[in-house]
C-alpha cells in the first residue's frame, strides 16, 4: 500500500515514500535532487524502492519538467497523478480569484498546513510560509478558506537581480545584521528582513482579519531554516508540509 510524493519545485524535485496514504504514516525513503539531475531518478534513487501503489505529486515547474518525471516513473506500472488546484479540497476553499491559477505546491502546502491545525486542537486562523526560489505568505482563515497571499522572490534570485543590475554588488554572502556595515551583511540582511517584514506585514493582515486573533505561523522550503532565526514572532517549521498536503488530498479522495 505505498504511497510516493513528488514535491517538483522551481530549482529541486523531492520525494518521499510512505508506508501508506495516510497522514502521519511511516516515511520508508526519501530523497531530493536539483531539476537538472532528475533524467537517472529511475536508475539510481528509486532503483531499488519497493514498488510504490499509488503516486501523487505537485509541479509548478512547467509541463516539460513534468514530462520528464513521468519518464522516470515508467520504472513502474503506476499511473502519475498531479494535483491541480480547484475550488475546494480535503476541507480547504480556494478565495483566488482564478482558483486553477493558484500555483499547486501552494494549494497542496495550504492542506497541509490545515491538517496541522485542525490536529492540535480548536479551529484557528494560519499563515503558510514557502520558502524556496520564490518565497509564497498565505492566508488561511479559521475556517479553511485560503484568503490571498504574497509571493516575493527568494534569497537566491533577490541576490542575482542585485548583482546582475549594478556593477559594484558581486561579493560573498555575508551576516543577518540590524546595522549592516558592509555590502555582504547589507545584501544578506536587505534578503532576510525582505522576507521577515513580509511575513509581519502578512500575519498582521490576517490578524486583523480574523478579530485579534493570532495565526500560527508554519514555515517550510528548503531555505526556512535561514529565514526562521530571524522571524521574532512564534512559528514552526514543517519541512513535510507539501508532502503532508499531499498525504491529505490522497487520504480524503480514498474516503470519498
Ligand atoms: N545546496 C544548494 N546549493 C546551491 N543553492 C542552493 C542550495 N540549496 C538551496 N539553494 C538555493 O536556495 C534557494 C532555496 O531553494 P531550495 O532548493 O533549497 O528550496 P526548495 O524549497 O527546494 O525550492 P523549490 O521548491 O522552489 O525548488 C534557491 O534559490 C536555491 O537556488
Ligand atoms: C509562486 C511559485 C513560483 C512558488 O513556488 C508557484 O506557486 C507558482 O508558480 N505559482 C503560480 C502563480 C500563483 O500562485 O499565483
Ligand atoms: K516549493
Amino acid at each position: 500500500m505505498s504511497f510516493l510524493a513528488i514535491d517538483i519545485g522551481n530549482t529541486r524535485l523531492k520525494w518521499a515514500q510512505y508506508a501508506s496514504p495516510q497522514p502521519g504514516a511511516a516515511v520508508l525513503a526519501h530523497g531530493a535532487r536539483f531539476l537538472e539531475t532528475i533524467d537517472t531518478l529511475a536508475e539510481q534513487d528509486w532503483r531499488s524502492l519497493a514498488v510504490p501503489s499509488t503516486m501523487l505529486g505537485c509541479v509548478v515547474a512547467g509541463e516539460a519538467v513534468r514530462r520528464r518525471v513521468e519518464e522516470q516513473l515508467e520504472l513502474w506500472d503506476l499511473t502519475p497523478r498531479w494535483v491541480v488546484p480547484g475550488n475546494h479540497e480535503a476541507g480547504v476553499t480556494n478565495g483566488y480569484d482564478h482558483p486553477m491559477r493558484l500555483g499547486a505546491d501552494r494549494w497542496v502546502a495550504l492542506i497541509g498546513a490545515r491538517g496541522h491545525v485542525l490536529a492540535r486542537g480548536p479551529a484557528r486562523p494560519a499563515l503558510v510560509v514557502m520558502v524556496g526560489t520564490a518565497v509564497t505568505v498565505d492566508a488561511l482563515d479559521r475556517d479553511g478558506k485560503f484568503l490571498g497571499g504574497l509571493i516575493l522572490p527568494g534569497h537566491g534570485i533577490m541576490l542575482r537581480a542585485l548583482e546582475s543590475g549594478t556593477a559594484g554588488l558581486r561579493v560573498p554572502t555575508g551576516e543577518v545584521m540590524p546595522f549592516p556595515a558592509n555590502t555582504s551583511d547589507a545584501l544578506t540582511s536587505g534578503g532576510t528582513y525582505a522576507i521577515t517584514g513580509a511575513i509581519a506585514r502578512m500575519r498582521a493582515h490576517l490578524a486583523a482579519r480574523s478579530g485579534g486573533e493570532e495565526p500560527v505561523l508554519l514555515m517550510t522550503g528548503g531555505a526556512g531554516w535561514k529565514v526562521a532565526p530571524y522571524l521574532d514572532v512564534p512559528h514552526e517549521l514543517v519541512e513535510s508540509l507539501i508532502f503532508d498536503g499531499l498525504l491529505h488530498i490522497q487520504s480524503h479522495r480514498l474516503a470519498l
